[in-house]
């Protein structure tokens, strides 16, 4: 496996590569990796193509009281899992490389921005979306992988694609999930062995709003109540969102007709975590 620190190294590896007809995969990341990042990794291998895996704590989608500073680093530990795991190329710039001058320049994601973690995170998605739209103009790979469970910034990062004509295929990968359901998450090492035990209640409850919604249960309001009370009954997090919104454009629903997105975010202490179910409905039930 080659690393690189410097965007004009990593250009010079994937020209080499490119001139040899091979199709380039990126796999963008902040490190700290788990077997979510290597499922990334897993189907990007598939696919034949030469990977890039970048590692990058990107300041610019953090919030000033978030947790940048303390984000888990470690990054030998990640260089030994995608070595092993087959990534082609290690791509782990310094934060000067990046941003070596104040950026005055942004990618703006509009309407998606407004809701869920873009409502409680003011800036953030502007930050994802300019960081990637860099990776992408510096790796400018044919295929690009994002995990689901951020699947607000899947769907930014589809329509900054699909709005400026990148010529780059978006593929999502499902959520990768502990044995008693917990969302792998780097965050997850913040958590105490009693919000740990907790935690497992987010992927529960989901799965039985899932359950209720299969059943026929069709308002939106009543399967986020649901959720909402579980989740309040079942642990101390505190509730940041618990939402049900189209899995399409993120837009309002209220009656559940068409795929919808079941999110939540919840804070564990100063450890907030994520987690969302897609459930298709049956019209004729
Ligand atoms: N459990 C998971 N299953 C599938 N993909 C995941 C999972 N966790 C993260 N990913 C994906 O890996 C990519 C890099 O994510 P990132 O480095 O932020 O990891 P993370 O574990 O999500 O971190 P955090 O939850 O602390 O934000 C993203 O596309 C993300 O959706
Ligand atoms: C896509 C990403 C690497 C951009 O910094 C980040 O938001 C993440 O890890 O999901
Ligand atoms: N996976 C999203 C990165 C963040 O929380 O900033």
């Amino acid at each position: 496996m080659k690393r690189a620190t410097h965007i004009s190294e990593l250009r010079e590896i994937i020209a080499l590569e490119k001139k040899r007809g091979r199709v380039i995969a990126l796999v963008p990341t902040m490190g700290y990796l788990h077997r979510g990042h290597l499922s990334l990794v897993e189907r990007a291998k598939k696919t034949g193509a030469f990977v890039v895996l970048s590692i990058f704590v990107n300041p610019l989608q953090f919030g000033p009281n978030e947790d940048y500073a303390s984000y888990p680093r470690d990054l030998e530990r990640d260089a030994n899992l995608v070595e092993v795991a087959g990534v082609d190329v290690l791509f782990h710039p310094s934060s000067e490389e990046m941003y070596p001058r104040p950026m005055v320049t942004y990618v703006e994601v509009g309407q998606l921005d407004s809701v869920l973690c873009g409502a409680k995170r003011p800036g953030h998605f502007r930050g994802v979306a300019t960081i990637v739209s860099k990776l992408f103009h510096i790796v400018q790979p044919d295929l690009a992988f994002f995990g689901q469970k951020d699947y607000q910034q899947y769907l930014v990062i589809r329509r900054m694609v699909s709005d400026l004509n990148l010529p780059i295929e978006i593929c999502s990968v499902s959520i990768a999930r502990e044995e008693d359901g917990l969302a792998l998450s780097s965050r997850n090492v913040f958590l105490t062995l009693e919000q740990r035990l907790e935690a497992k209640i987010l992927s529960q409850s989901l799965n039985e709003a899932e359950a209720c919604l299969q059943a026929g249960e069709r308002s939106a309001r009543k399967i986020e109540n649901q959720l909402r009370e579980k989740i309040s009954r079942h642990c101390q997090g505190i509730i940041d969102y618990v939402e049900v919104r189209d899995a399409g454009d993120l837009s309002e629903v209220t009656t559940i007709e068409r795929p919808v997105l079941i999110a939540l975010a919840v804070k564990f202490g100063s450890t907030r975590l994520i987690d969302n179910k897609v459930v298709e409905v049956d019209r004729h039930v």
